[in-house]
């Protein structure tokens, strides 16, 4: 098991949010925490990524305890954060930059930027990036953005991620292009993901488990495991088992 987060509760002055919390996260698994807005889905995952400590509970990543230890776990915002003013390539290689690899010892700094450049350039082919590494963030389409994201996310930690609502400024026929895309890079970088996001079809479409996170307090109220989804599927999308799974969602969020 990758991920473990066991019994997290959290209150903000009188008001709880999360009541005892749990979740598990396995290796290669695409897991996503579906839930109205509102229900605390980015509290739950500040307190994974380590920004924020839990009133109750621990969060543990390979057996390891790192309740309350930012920069173990990447976590992407819903704003890609693009630094305006640095080309594509160096927003992607940013953490790169910014994080000291073990052993890496005393280096120069131009020498780590351009280890860093090389490192992250090795995968603008497979991330549908080739050609726009010198290119600004503003130069580039929606779901490039979200790719180039995905990419600095990918790099920041290839152990697990998590993405806040990764396509949810995106268009409906964009996000179904960067759905079948994620779900093929996902096969061969087989990141540990856990997601957020309320859009049912997409929690369907993308993930290996389903939480429904509900309630005042927010309590995990089901977990769904979803098999059939399989890359280029297009017909999983209007297929019997599909709407089966989207009955059992709505019987919780409405
Ligand atoms: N720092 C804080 N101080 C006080 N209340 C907070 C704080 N952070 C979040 N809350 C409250 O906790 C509840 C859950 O917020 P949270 O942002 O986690 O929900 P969410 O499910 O991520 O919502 P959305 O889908 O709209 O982003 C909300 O009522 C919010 O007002």
């Amino acid at each position: 098991m990758r991920l473990v987060v066991e019994n997290v509760s959290k209150s903000f002055g009188d008001k709880k949010v999360l009541e005892s919390v749990s979740l598990t996260l396995e290796e290669g698994e695409i897991v996503c925490i579906l839930g109205a807005s509102g229900v605390g889905k980015s509290t739950l995952f500040h307190i994974i990524s380590g920004l924020l400590m839990p009133d109750e509970g621990r969060v543990l990543l390979d057996g390891e305890d790192v309740t309350g230890k930012p920069g173990k776990i990447s976590y992407m915002l819903q704003k890609d954060m693009m630094l305006p003013y640095k080309t594509v390539l160096d927003n992607v290689a940013l953490p790169l930059i910014i994080k000291k690899t073990s052993g890496e010892g005393k280096i120069w700094p131009w020498r780590r930027i351009r280890t860093a450049r090389e490192k992250a350039a090795a995968y603008f082919e497979e991330f549908g990036l080739s050609g726009y590494e010198k290119k600004y963030p503003a130069q580039l389409s929606g779901g490039m953005r979200q790719r180039a994201a995905l990419l600095r996310t990918y790099l920041f930690s290839q152990e697990v991620a998590l993405l806040d609502e990764p396509f949810s400024a995106l268009d409906t026929i964009t996000k179904g292009k960067m759905h079948q895309w994620y779900l093929s890079i996902m096969e061969e970088i087989h990141m540990s993901t856990l997601f957020i996001t309320h859009d049912m079809d997409e929690a369907i479409i993308l993930s290996d488990r389903i939480y429904i996170l509900g309630g005042t307090p927010a309590v995990i109220q089901d977990e769904i495991t979803v098999s059939g989804k399989k890359p280029g599927a297009e017909e999983f999308k209007i297929s019997p088992e599909f709407l089966e799974y989207k009955k059992r969602i709505l019987e919780y969020i409405q």
